[in-house]
């Protein structure tokens, strides 16, 4: 059996309608996207981010998709997985807001003036630790 064509992007953003293709394309500056739950806001990101790589030839290394949960970000990133090819997804950050505070953190340590081995603090991190 002869593997499937890979859909182009022209495509797939044919397949949305006509307020997901409008936010697809708008790249002229933020775009805010209000839907319900299940209504396609991530299938907007995710065409977003082919678009702008695929059409707009934006690097994808200058591209982060943020989510709250690691579950969303997991799923994200399977979803623009399938639409990139090669090395087209490479440097693509999709990420928690926490892991890419973290990362940030990390590239910056010492710019920041902070040690390889710091510690993350929690809400859940006892403000005050007594020593015995
Ligand atoms: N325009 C569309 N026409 C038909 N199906 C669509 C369209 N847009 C998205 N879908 C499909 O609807 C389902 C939900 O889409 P998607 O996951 O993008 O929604 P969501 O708003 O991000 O969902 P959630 O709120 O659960 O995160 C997916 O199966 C997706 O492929």
């Amino acid at each position: 059996m002869t593997p499937a064509t890979p859909k182009s992007i022209l495509s797939r953003i044919k397949g949305l309608n006509p307020r997901q293709q409008e936010a697809v394309r708008y790249i002229d500056g933020p775009c805010l996207v209000l839907a319900g739950a299940g209504s396609g806001k991530t299938s907007v990101i995710t065409t977003k981010i082919a678009y702008l790589v695929q059409e707009c030839g934006m690097s994808a290394r200058r591209i982060a998709a943020v989510t709250f949960t690691n579950k969303a970000a997991r799923e994200m990133k399977e979803r623009v997985g399938q639409m990139l090819h090669g090395k087209e997804g490479h440097g693509l950050t999709v990420s928690t807001f926490h892991t890419l505070g973290l990362n940030i953190i990390r590239g910056e340590l010492k710019t920041l003036g902070y040690k390889p081995g710091f510690s993350l603090l929690t809400r859940k991190t006892p403000r005050r630790c007594c020593e015995i």
